[in-house]
């Protein structure tokens, strides 16, 4: 028995070219930043309209730098915010006149004395689109191999982040671990994003067995997009980033991949492979809602009133 409910389908009013920056980063923050602004004009170069940055781009990703590197995005209540990774993105955006998905940076909110990990993103005017603070924390515990506990400075986001690009459509932004649930993703999807995108930075025993899969699970669930954006790999660093930056078709077909230095790959996102996936394959009039509930139907939250906002 099919559902009679229709999925609302992923809108890509026309197709976008999407650039993922596999960037070498170090501990020189201002070095970090110049570089980026230099390889984000590489990449709008190719014609890419949506550039992506991976996860902690501006410093060295571990819980002992987060504070050292934290740029407070609100400010403070006696003065200004301090954000040079804020006003490095918004220029590069502008300059290049892309829409900028900027990886992520340590954030240091003076309000609550917390700390977070977070996505910024900007229209190719600079301004600020969207911010994302990773949802579910790295915590994990694999004996001999990796331990990680984000949650030992950082605090969890609050919301599920979609961000409309008017030309094109709405796509999503999450940070890594948030990759691993479904629900995020499958929300997304049912809210009509066209992309899943996820700066993120996975590890040599994590990433080959599941980097690829998660990635082209959530695409073949959700029958969309997915991209994922590393660090190039430094194996002289604490944190040795798995690399492989990846963009999934959905189809769930891997149409672009990055090996482990630095490099920028581009992919072509199209709304014919997306209705084409949707036509042969229709998950969307075949739910069974009478069987099981619909995750999107549920309380989500989208507008947690604590985030930054654009600059005045
Ligand atoms: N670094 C992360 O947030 C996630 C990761 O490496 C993993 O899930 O594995």
């Amino acid at each position: 028995m099919s559902s009679t409910s229709r999925v609302p389908s992923p809108v890509l009013k026309k197709s976008l070219t999407m650039a993922l920056i596999q960037l070498a980063s170090g501990s020189d923050k201002p070095k970090n930043l110049s570089h980026a602004a230099e390889k984000v004009r590489e990449a709008a170069g190719t014609g890419a309209k949506l550039v992506v940055l991976p996860e902690c781009f501006n410093s060295p990703y571990g819980t002992n730098y987060f504070p050292e590197y934290a740029e407070t995005l609100l400010p403070s209540a006696d003065g200004e915010a301090s954000a040079p990774s804020y006003d490095a993105l918004s220029a590069m955006a502008r300059d290049n006149k892309v829409y900028l998905v900027g990886g992520s940076i340590p954030e240091y909110n003076p309000g609550t004395k917390k700390y977070h990990n977070t996505s910024l993103v900007f229209s190719p005017e600079g301004g600020l689109l969207a911010t994302h603070r990773k949802v579910h924390l790295f915590d994990i515990d694999i004996p001999g191999k990796i331990t990680f506990r984000e949650s030992d400075v950082l605090t969890a986001g609050n919301q599920l982040t979609l961000v409309d690009l008017p030309e094109y459509g709405k796509i999503a932004v999450a940070i890594c671990y948030d990759v691993r649930f479904p629900e995020l993703a499958t929300i997304a999807a049912r809210k009509g994003a066209f992309a899943l995108i996820y700066p993120g930075a996975f590890n040599l025993t994590t990433g080959p067995l599941h980097w690829q899969l998660l990635a082209q699970a959530r695409a073949v669930d959700n029958q969309i997009y997915v991209a994922m954006c590393s660090p190039a790999r430094d194996m002289s660093a604490s944190y040795h980033a798995y690399g492989h930056s990846l963009v999934v078709d959905p189809m769930a077909k891997v149409v672009s991949e990055a090996a482990e230095g630095e490099e920028i790959i581009t992919s072509e996102l199209s709304s014919d492979k997306l209705e084409e996936t949707r036509r042969n394959i229709p998950l969307n009039t075949q739910r069974r809602w009478d069987v099981y509930p619909d995750v999107s139907k549920g309380k989500v939250q989208f507008d947690d009133p604590d985030l930054p906002k654009p600059k005045e």
